[in-house]
């Protein structure tokens, strides 16, 4: 079969990672008989260059007009850049915020698993990781913090800059029967992470939550705060199997289990809204103190890849191979910078897109 990929290398490592992920597909394809066709187009800084703005309207109608996209990262080194002396919506992180608003992408899925082949390069201790961990993070996307009024003002000789953090019961119940329909195909478990002893959108998340939660008697669900979910995760990552939380939170969160796993190299992510149509990309950003040096970790962005297969084409097979491929290349003892360990074999970011594309 055949389908359309909007690719968007992005800046900083993300060209370096979206070029293994790519290796992998075609591999795929040429397995089981698909076409993958490409499409490149600029996102991010890159974009600020080239066009004067972090997302064109031709690129966004590339993307809209595709079956997936796939990202590698946008962005550079924030406190030392060019691209960020400008106002906010010109700003490289402009780009994908108005690529996932545009698409209707308000569910990011990220899957934190450690595969048992990295429990060295885990940073807690054997007991405290246990029989392992495995968990999702349900995060809110198109709305919250990122999306409301904001502005910077002088107030009475002062500098004051505001930021507002709004949602609707609709948004909150979109986002809750995507956390509960994914945790009926785990372990039937969701955990509402909320600060709703300080914030009224997040006093009306848990009402709209326990609403959702009558249509789902078999998912046990609990609310848990913030700042409490921070320690839990490092504490008792064990008990975890579907976050459902808002957009910043999810964003902090999502960037602390990845280290559970082994790396921030590792925590592959989909972006989903009401159709078929995806934004596949790794957690992580563009990483500027490793851009270019064919050392960075190219497993989180191969997992969107496969991520892709499985829920914007439906390639469930194709999708376990890439997964397997990933695992059988750890087992084989290579590693990246990031998740080396004594007594395995150290390998460049290509050499990994290499054995993964070589183990389909
Ligand atoms: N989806 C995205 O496009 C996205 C996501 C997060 C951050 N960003 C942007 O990226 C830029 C840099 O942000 P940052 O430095 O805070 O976060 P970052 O995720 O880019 O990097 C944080 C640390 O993790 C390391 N790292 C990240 N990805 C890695 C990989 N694949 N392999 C090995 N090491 C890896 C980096 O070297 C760095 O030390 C910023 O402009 C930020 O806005 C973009
Ligand atoms: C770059 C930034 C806008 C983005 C976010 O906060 O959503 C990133 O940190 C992520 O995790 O995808
Ligand atoms: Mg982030």
């Amino acid at each position: 079969m055949g389908f359309s990929i909007a690719l968007i290398p992005g800046d900083g490592i993300g060209p370096e990672i979206v070029a293994e992920a790519r290796k992998v597909l075609d591999c795929v394809g040429s397995r089981y008989g698909h076409e993958f066709n490409y499409t490149e187009i600029l996102m991010g800084g890159c974009s600020i260059d080239a066009y004067g703005v972090p997302l064109s309207d031709e690129a966004l109608a590339v993307a809209k007009s595709s079956d997936s996209v796939l990202l590698g990262a946008v962005g550079g080194n924030v406190g030392n850049s060019r691209w960020y002396d400008v106002a906010p919506n010109l700003r490289p992180e402009a780009g994908l915020l108005k690529i996932r608003k545009e698409l209707g992408l308000f569910a990011n899925i990220r899957p934190a698993y450690l595969f048992n082949e990295l429990k060295g390069a885990c940073p807690l201790k054997e007991d405290i990781i246990g029989d392992g961990f495995d968990m999702v993070i349900m995060r809110e996307l198109t709305g919250g913090l990122y999306f409301g009024e904001r502005h910077t003002e002088e107030v009475d000789g002062v500098m004051t800059a505001t930021d507002t953090l709004t949602y609707n019961e609709e948004e909150i119940r979109r986002i809750a029967v995507k956390a509960f329909d994914i945790a009926m195909k785990r372990n039937k478990k969701v955990i509402s992470v909320d600060k709703a002893n300080v914030l009224d959108s997040s006093r009306l998340w848990r009402k709209v939550v326990a609403e959702v939660a009558k249509d789902y008697p078999e998912v046990e669900v609990s609310n848990m705060l913030v700042d409490n979910c921070a320690m839990q995760l490092v504490m008792n990552p064990g008990q975890f199997d579907v976050i459902l939380t808002e957009n910043m939170f999810g964003d902090i969160l999502s960037d602390e289990a990845s280290m559970i796993t082994g790396s921030i190299g590792m925590l592959s992510s989909a972006s989903l809204g009401s159709s078929k149509l995806g934004l596949y990309e790794p957690s992580h950003g563009s990483a500027p103190d490793i851009a270019g040096k064919n050392i960075a970790n190219p497993i989180a962005t191969i997992l969107s890849a496969a991520m892709m297969l499985r829920y914007s084409f439906d390639l469930d097979k194709e999708a376990d191979a890439v997964e397997a491929a990933v695992k059988k290349v750890l087992k084989d003892g290579y590693r990246t910078i990031d998740i080396m360990d004594e007594g395995m074999t150290q390998v460049s970011t290509s050499q990994m897109g290499d054995l993964i594309a070589d183990n389909i």
